[in-house]
């Protein structure tokens, strides 16, 4: 019996990604004129010495742009949001969340549920994950009326849970999938920074880093057992999931709801504390497939910041090439949370058929997929390629 028929659940088959879509705003941001941008927008351009700081920080991102609902034009219009703590910024904030996260998630969504091809019918389960924009009735609710989906579509919305959450919907998905006849699930993480965009003081570091990395974005995925051959094409298998509260990691990212909008925490630690704990989830989460050379795998690693990546790859002398598809997510779109390991999903997928690669995992059979973010939590995701089929949907922005 082969390993991937060994670890399938009870129902038959093991939960697969069927289609991936994403979605960005229009509106892009060059990273190498941001910090211009940014100290004009914000009303910081007094301070030299601090600009000097954040363009240093931005230069080290290896980040060449991103995306963002927030235009130039909004701020001007709401000024309040680009103070550095302005009491008077939730509302404005939660506004644009609340209309924008469901949209957002819903462009990417029409684009994956294209691929996948099957009738709005067969979607049984929606699980809608945005780090902000928490509303009643919710953003999974809205999605259900903008696609026109079923009212007996069952959903399940996480808010709050921030960037390991590409993970999360995966774990859910693969247990709705596997435990429930016939499921089709779509899920969609959007992603908006309005929540957390804000100008800078002199003290908290941690904001510079956050207003010089996170980006705008959404993806969707439509996930199954037992794909129909002929009808659904089977992309990467759930082969397992995990997740872990990492060691002595407390407090190293946070973040707080609070009158001025999301408040982002983080600690300069994080990419070590990363780094030393990764390969101890990953003995477990493959020693039972008998897998210990982390170079025979492809690699999906959420891009916190170019400093995780480095510290993953050094950890585990990972070869070079094994983070393409992450490292060019971040450069080309930032740090989307929950969203980037969804769009390194759909990267890969799509740069191993454009390379002739015998499977959708850079021509490699199994890979893992590794989601980072408050707590330190960690979501790990053992991934198997399907052969890549011919004439995979183009499905860019
Ligand atoms: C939101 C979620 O749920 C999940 C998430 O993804 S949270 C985001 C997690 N990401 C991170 O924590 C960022 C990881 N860090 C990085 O990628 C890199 O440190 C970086 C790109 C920000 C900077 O690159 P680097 O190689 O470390 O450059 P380095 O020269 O050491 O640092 C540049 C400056 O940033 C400062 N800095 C770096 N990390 C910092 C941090 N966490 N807090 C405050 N300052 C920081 C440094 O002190 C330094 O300042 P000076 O130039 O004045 O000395």
């Amino acid at each position: 019996m082969a390993i991937s028929e060994a670890v399938h659940q009870v129902g038959g088959g093991a939960a697969a990604v069927l289609a991936i879509g994403t979605a960005n705003p229009p509106n892009v941001v060059e990273q190498s004129t941001y910090p211009d941008y940014f100290f004009r927008v914000t009303n910081n351009e007094h301070k030299p010495e601090l600009k000097e700081k954040f363009k240093r920080i931005c230069e080290k991102s290896m980040i060449k742009k991103r995306h963002m609902v927030l235009t130039e034009e909004i701020l001007k219009e709401n000024p309040s949001l680009c103070c550095y703590m302005d009491e008077n910024s939730l509302d404005i904030r939660h506004d644009i969340m609340v209309e924008e996260v469901p949209k957002l998630g819903a462009k990417a969504a029409i684009k994956a549920l294209e691929e996948w091809g099957r009738p709005l019918s067969d979607i049984t389960h929606v699980i809608f994950s945005a780090m902000g924009g928490a509303d009643l009735p919710g953003a999974d609710y809205k999605l259900i009326k903008l696609l026109e989906l079923s009212p007996s579509t069952k959903r399940v919305m996480l808010y709050g849970l921030g960037c390991f959450s590409g993970g999360t919907v995966l774990r859910i998905a693969k247990d709705l999938a596997e435990n429930n006849e016939d499921a089709r699930v779509l899920i969609v993480c959007s992603e908006i920074n309005a929540i957390f965009f804000r100008g800078l003081d002199d003290v908290h570091f941690d904001n510079f880093v956050c207003q010089a990395i996170f980006g705008d974005g959404a993806a969707a995925v439509v996930v199954g057992a037992n794909p129909i051959p002929g009808v659904e094409t089977p992309l990467f298998e759930l082969v397992s999931t995990d997740q872990d509260i990492l060691p002595d990691s407390e407090g190293a990212i946070e973040g707080h709801l609070r009158e001025v909008g999301l408040t982002f925490h983080s600690i300069s630690q994080v990419p070590n504390i990363i780094g030393k704990n990764i390969e101890k989830n990953l003995v477990k989460a493959f020693t039972p497939l008998g897998i210990s050379d982390w170079n025979s795998l492809f690699w999906i690693v959420h891009p916190g910041g170019r400093a995780i990546l480095d510290r993953v790859e050094e950890k585990l002398q990972l070869k070079q090439e094994k983070m393409r598809a992450t490292r060019h997510v971040l450069s080309e779109y930032g740090n989307m949370s929950s969203v980037c390991v969804l769009f390194i999903m759909d990267e890969m997928r799509k740069r191993s058929a454009a390379e002739g690669k015998l499977t959708a995992g850079e021509g490699l059979d199994w890979g893992v997929l590794c989601g980072f973010g408050p707590g330190l939590t960690m979501e790990t995701v053992v991934l198997r390629a399907f052969p890549v089929a011919g004439g995979l949907v183009s499905n860019g922005n």
